[in-house]
């Protein structure tokens, strides 16, 4: 069992990559060899310190993971994800991921919004043990689609009056697949907190399989060895009254800032706007509103933006769908 603590994502990724390198074994899941550490307790006890960024190791696209978790936090399953990473088409049925967590997380088969279940809970009962939010749905994800939840479940548990959370994965790719997930899942965690009036404790990533694909091997060893000590401040505080959740996210999806202007939300909906324009070849518009973000989210996009102008062609390895 590997059981490694941090301050940052960033510390706790780069000493996964350590971690994984030095005792990971190898293995083909699907015909793609692994270096693989089976039982790993990953925790982040400053959730808000959420972003990985070790550059020049490892750059994460941030537009993705502000999108990725808005898409998610929104129960939404459809298409617009796709202009933040191209690369998840490959792992659609019908154009469609069918295992993404949005609707299940809000609609369970079409009924159980799990995010306020779990809200209200924990407001009848600060001491309960049952605030569980299952991702993983046997009827659908024995039927051989090709986008299997890698997530399972989330818990919330109130203790010494501040909220923690615990994920369980039953499968983890640490390069590509991590610093997404935990970007979604710490963000959940400090808006639960919130509605809860809570601080938020300690975050727990239990995963099974903790595995590196062959073609990051280099690329983590860079980030095991490059892994000074960063200053990693957190992020802005995020919080939503419950009743604006909706609208709030919907607003951010579509990259209007005026429309969330003030909030912290107004940040998350520029990066997205950025990206798009980026997307849609206005260099300038995307890179003027990247001075408008503030902290490691607009640091961020610049050097994604400008990974993306000083390379000839974009390079791309993905299992796990996260650029
Ligand atoms: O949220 C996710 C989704 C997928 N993956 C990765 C883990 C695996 O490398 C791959 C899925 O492959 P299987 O475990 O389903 O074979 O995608 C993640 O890391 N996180």
């Amino acid at each position: 069992m590997l059981v490694l603590s941090a301050g940052d994502a960033t510390g706790l990724f780069a000493a996964a990559c350590e971690a994984v390198l030095a005792e990971g074994i190898e293995v083909r899941p699907r015909g793609m060899t692994t270096q693989e550490v089976m039982g790993a307790h990953l925790r982040l006890t400053d959730p808000r310190r959420r972003f990985v960024d070790l550059p020049p190791a490892r750059v994460i696209n941030p537009a993705f993971a502000v999108a990725e978790a808005v898409w998610i936090l929104s129960g939404s399953d459809g298409p617009w994800i796709y202009d933040f990473n191209q690369e998840l088409l490959r792992y659609t049925d019908g154009g469609v991921l069918r295992g993404a967590y949005g609707p299940r997380l809000r609609r369970w088969h079409g009924t159980v919004d799990q995010l306020d279940a779990v809200r209200r809970e924990l407001l009848a009962d600060a001491d309960s043990r049952r605030a569980v939010v299952t991702l993983y749905d046997p009827q659908r994800d024995h039927s051989g689609h090709r986008d299997v939840p890698c997530t399972l479940a989330y818990r919330f548990f109130l203790r010494a009056g501040r909220l923690e959370m615990h994920t369980t994965m039953r499968s983890q790719d640490l390069w590509l697949g991590f610093p997404y997930d935990i970007f979604t899942a710490t963000l959940i965690h400090e808006l639960l907190a919130g509605w809860l009036g809570a601080p938020m404790g300690d975050y727990h990533h239990h995963v099974d399989s903790l595995h590196l694909y062959a073609h990051n091997r280099d690329g983590a060893m860079k980030a095991a060895t490059d892994a000074a000590p960063v200053d990693a401040p957190g992020m802005a505080p995020m919080t939503v009254e419950w009743d604006d959740l909706e609208f709030v996210l919907g607003r951010v999806a579509v990259g209007d800032y005026a429309g969330v202007a003030g909030s912290a939300w107004a940040p998350f909906a520029r990066v997205l706007a950025s990206y798009r324009a980026w997307r849609a070849g206005d260099r300038d518009q995307a890179r003027s509103l990247t001075a408008h973000i503030p902290g490691v989210l607009g640091a961020a996009l610049g050097r994604w933006y400008d990974l993306r102008t000083t390379r000839s062609t974009p390079v791309i390895h993905t299992a796990g769908g996260a650029p």
